[in-house]
């Protein structure tokens, strides 16, 4: 087996850059091997208009390395009051590449987000109508649901409802976590698509719960038995277009994940492409991933590919224990452990 993996340059089409000192951080770590990335709007406050897109846009520019052409793909957060008028100035500026439905309450920063999908219908249909992909973070809230079961109550509860009253919408179901994900992604029109984690396919809840509680396996949709894990990795692995590379790499400082009710996020940006060679790797599929990772996503959305390569060698090295981050520290997943690929820094 070849021990270097050349593929067309990959897109991270589901990631959080956060904000202010944070993209120092985040920015130059997803451009080492990403040409774009759709960028998640859950900030403090969130992405709601086209405005702050513009202006959260600029800052990451910003904060891009001075040779990269790395090209943020902004993202507008629902709230109950979006009204169908912002989706048409979004879609009509053209830095706005989706809009992003979080629960009230499901996640990160999601307190602004939409409490029932009914209050949403006309902007939908507007998105709809104007070609603006929905990307949906699938899990419900309600407390009397077990946290397990949360992303197939979703789509029971709102997603068939969302997918039968709007067929011609383009929805991605983000980083889904389990084998009824992958079977409604499968059975739905060549209008639903879905981002997988690297994360979601590397661990299953083993390795956060065995052992010892492991607050840096914890994000949300938190990771499912390993069934789950073999269904993601087949759906990942299969060729089927509707499935491609979001990292979700969601970091929060060391001491907001190790503490008594610790923020839920993996943080996977500084080695994301090689984590996925890894998973790949496992199933036999090395041939696989730049389908998965550099074609699919673009398809999806209707963007050019990338036209430029990058190349993975297989050869050991060992993660940092910890990343700096504003004025903290980051712990990324695999923090101190071995990786079998690695970027060569050169193309980047
Ligand atoms: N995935 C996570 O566990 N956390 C994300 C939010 C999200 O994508 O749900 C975050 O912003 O920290
Ligand atoms: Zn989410
Ligand atoms: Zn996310």
């Amino acid at each position: 087996m070849s021990d270097r993996l050349t593929l067309l340059r990959p897109d991270d089409w589901h990631i959080h850059l956060r904000d202010g000192t944070s993209l120092a951080r985040t920015v130059p770590d997803a451009a080492r091997a990403f040409g774009r990335a759709i960028v998640m709007p859950n900030l403090v406050p969130p992405v709601r208009n086209v405005v702050e897109a513009v202006d959260y846009r600029q800052r990451i520019l910003a904060a891009r390395p001075a040779t990269s052409r790395f090209e943020p793909l902004m993202t507008l957060y629902l709230t109950d009051r979006t009204s169908p008028e912002e989706i048409r100035a979004a879609k009509a500026h053209g830095v706005v590449h989706a809009a992003k439905l979080y629960p009230a309450g499901a996640t990160t920063n999601s307190d602004a987000g939409v409490t029932s999908i009914d209050n949403i219908f006309p902007v939908l249909e507007t998105m709809a109508e104007v070609g603006l992909p929905l990307l949906v973070h699938g899990e419900v809230t309600h407390s009397e649901i077990d946290v397990f079961d949360r992303e197939k109550r979703f789509i029971d509860d709102n997603l068939t409802r969302i997918v039968e009253r709007l067929p011609t919408l383009k929805v991605v179901f983000e980083h889904i976590t389990t084998h009824d994900a992958v079977q409604f992604v499968e059975a739905s029109g060549s209008n639903v698509g879905a981002t997988i984690t690297a994360h979601h396919l590397l661990y299953n809840r083993n390795h956060m719960l065995v052992g010892g509680i492991r607050p840096h396996f914890y994000c949300l949709p938190i990771l499912k038995r390993h069934t789950h894990q073999e269904a993601l990795l087949a759906a990942a692995t299969s060729g089927n277009p509707k499935f491609f590379l979001g990292t979700d790499s969601a970091p929060h400082a060391r001491h907001a994940k190790e503490a008594a009710c610790g923020c839920a996020g993996c943080y996977t940006a500084y080695a994301a492409i090689e984590l996925y060679a890894e998973a790949f790797e496992q199933r036999n599929a090395l041939d696989r991933l730049e389908a998965f990772a550099s074609h699919h996503g673009a398809d999806f959305y209707g963007l050019p590919r990338n036209t430029e390569y990058i190349t993975l060698i297989r050869k050991e090295w060992t993660a940092p224990a910890s990343l700096t981050f504003g004025e903290h520290s980051l712990v990324p997943l695999r923090a101190g452990e071995k990786l079998r690929w690695r970027l060569l820094e050169e193309n980047t």
